[in-house]
């Protein structure tokens, strides 16, 4: 691992372009297994033997993990901050995003098509554990993702900020297990106050919109 350091806006470069470290290679197969039974497993059809004989292998490995040790990630974020987060501090923030991060196991998996100051897009398709209404995506799965959508459209232009407002408008119903894509853009700036609207998209039918206003930080603004 080399011993460069980075700053917050040379965060998504580093995280691009640094190698992946060791651990993470695994961290991303642990999360890539628990991604694909959650998907397998959820309303799966089996004998009342075949299903306790899975739930007794799955309490087993609950039993063999135990309670590891978790790294505090505040102390990276301070390092980015200054100017002085490693390759591996940066894998430590990025990797286990709710959405899109490959080591968190509950993290719907996105391509990302583009991110830059226009705004992003990201391809993806939730499975069946992410249905809401019959066929349907989960309407706060659909919140979920947005929040995350139009926060990397933020983190893309190079701004800091949480969410303080997201409104959101289902247009039409957004399927399960079928590509899907979202996109965001930033649409203006009042000083601290940020304005974003995204949406998702089946095809050419956009399936959901939303706009709301992120702030940045006292401390940051
Ligand atoms: C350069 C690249 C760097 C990359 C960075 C790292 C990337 C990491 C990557 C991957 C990690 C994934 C991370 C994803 C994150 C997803 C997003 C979230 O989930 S964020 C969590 C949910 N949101 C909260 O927890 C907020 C909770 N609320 C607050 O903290 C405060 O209420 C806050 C900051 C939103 C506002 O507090 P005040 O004290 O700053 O606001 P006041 O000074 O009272 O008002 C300023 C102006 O803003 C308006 N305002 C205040 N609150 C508002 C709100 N909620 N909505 C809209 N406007 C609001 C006010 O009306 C005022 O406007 P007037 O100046 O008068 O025009």
């Amino acid at each position: 691992m080399s011993n460069k350091t980075f700053g917050p806006f040379e965060l998504q470069k580093a995280y691009n372009n640094e190698p992946v470290p060791a651990d993470f290679v695994e961290r991303r197969r642990i999360s890539a297994a628990m991604q694909t039974l959650a998907e397998r497993l959820i309303r799966a059809e089996g004998d009342i033997d075949t299903l306790s004989g899975w739930a007794d292998q799955l309490e087993a490995l609950v039993a063999t993990v135990g309670e590891p040790d978790r790294r505090d990630t505040r102390a990276a974020n301070r390092k980015l901050f200054t100017g002085s987060a490693t390759a591996e501090d940066i894998f430590h923030m990025m990797d286990y995003d709710p959405v899109g991060g490959p080591s968190n196991p509950i993290a719907p998996q996105v391509e990302w098509l583009q991110e830059d100051q226009n705004g992003i897009e990201g391809a993806l398709r939730l499975g069946l554990q992410y249905q809401g209404p019959p066929g349907r995506v989960h309407g706060g799965v659909i919140a979920w993702l947005l929040d995350a959508a139009l926060s990397r459209a933020l983190h893309a232009a190079f701004r800091l900020g949480v969410t303080g407002t997201l409104n959101i408008r289902y247009l039409a119903a957004t399927p399960i297990e079928d590509t899907i894509h979202c996109r965001a853009r930033i649409t203006g700036q009042e000083g601290r106050k940020i304005f974003v609207e995204g949406g998702i998209w089946h095809g050419d039918t956009q399936t959901v919109s939303a706009e709301g206003i992120w702030l940045t930080p006292k401390s940051l603004g």
